[in-house]
């Protein structure tokens, strides 16, 4: 989260009255994350998330997320539930923005994840992919292969800027992504889509809850353990990390089952998640509002990423045996 529309200690008390959850006592501006204005509030009744919904996401969505993170709590996933006013809505507007409080979640999310947290997020992720099942509403994955070329537009003038030769590099993986090689007929369903670190909190080494569902959609369930093995299976040099690899996709495993197909697809979906967040980064980085609260992330982490993913081709070359998958 970050801070991109400041709200006033007036304005949300007077917002809190169509809520049941006390009076506020104190509040403040989260730095952490990069896409939503996101603070921190305690009342008389608890601490509590307040979000404004920024840039990326469109109003017409926000149920969407708002009724899979009920969905998915009724289901056996520890999340944040959304918070009803008394007219019983989770969605309203504060600052000229759509607003939803959620519920505090306790946990930290891990600074350097090791192995046990790779199979704490596996085992997550997988649950919440067979918890997503029987959920009634759909969303269109905006940040699927269509939607990287308008990215890259966005940003391709200044992308040299960043690093000589970025604009080419990535007008050439686009080229390769879009050309065909995208898997089309694997197992779908919802995803998070944004299983960073900093969307999981752990109680010691044990996963207490995923937050964060702002890009959550329907879309191929192996692109989400593509998005994991990139965020969470290298380290700080940018180097594969197979041991945690290994416990990440062994854990899914055990829940869910990874398909032949879903493992052979696995490199080139982990390209393509390689370039989407390597896309939004750079918008990000290039675009930084005057007067924001945020840290933007490091766009060429992920150019690594995807240079590194560029040499994969199969599980034997991330170092990982099929049978490696079931342990
Ligand atoms: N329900 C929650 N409980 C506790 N902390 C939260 C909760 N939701 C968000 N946070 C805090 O805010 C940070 C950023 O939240 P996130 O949802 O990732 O931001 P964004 O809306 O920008 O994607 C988290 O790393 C965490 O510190
Ligand atoms: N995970 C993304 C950034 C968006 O997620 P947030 O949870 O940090 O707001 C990235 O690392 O690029």
């Amino acid at each position: 989260m970050a801070v991109y529309t400041d709200v006033a200690a007036d304005e949300l008390a007077e917002f809190l009255k169509h809520y049941d959850i006390g009076e506020l006592l104190s509040y403040k501006g989260i730095a952490e994350g990069v896409e939503n204005s996101n603070f921190l509030l305690h009342t008389t009744a608890g601490s509590f998330i307040l979000t404004l919904y920024e840039k990326r996401v469109a109003k017409n969505d926000l149920p969407f997320f708002l009724g899979l993170m009920t969905h998915l709590a009724s289901n056996g996933i520890s999340c944040p539930q959304p918070v009803k006013n008394k007219s019983g809505e989770a969605l309203s507007t504060l600052a000229g923005r759509p607003a939803a409080i959620i519920n505090f979640l306790e946990g930290v999310w891990p600074r350097k994840p090791n192995a046990t947290h790779c199979a704490g997020v596996g085992e997550a992720l997988a649950k919440m992919h067979l918890a997503g099942k029987g959920f009634a509403m759909s969303r269109a994955n905006a940040l699927s292969v269509s939607g990287w070329r308008p990215l890259f537009e966005q940003a391709a003038s200044r992308a040299d800027e960043v690093q000589p030769g970025l604009r080419g590099f990535i007008e050439t993986e686009l080229d390769y992504l879009e050309g065909g090689v995208w898997p089309k007929n694997l197992p779908h369903g919802v995803i998070h889509a944004d299983l960073f670190p900093d969307n999981v909190f752990f109680l010691g080494d044990q996963v207490s809850g995923i937050i964060d569902f702002t890009f959550a959609c329907n879309d191929l369930l192996a692109y989400d353990v593509a998005i994991c093995l990139n965020a969470w299976c290298f380290e700080s040099d940018c180097s594969f990390n197979v041991t945690k690899a290994r416990a990440l996709l062994a854990a899914y495993g055990r829940e869910r089952e990874l398909s032949e197909a879903e493992q052979k697809a696995l490199p080139v979906l982990a390209r393509g998640a390689a370039l989407r967040f390597l896309l939004t980064r750079l918008v990000d980085f290039l675009n930084v509002p005057a007067g924001a609260l945020v840290r933007p992330k490091d766009p060429l982490e992920y150019a690594r990423k995807l240079r590194f993913q560029q040499g994969v081709s199969s599980m034997r070359d991330y170092g990982i045996a099929a049978s490696g998958l079931v342990a």
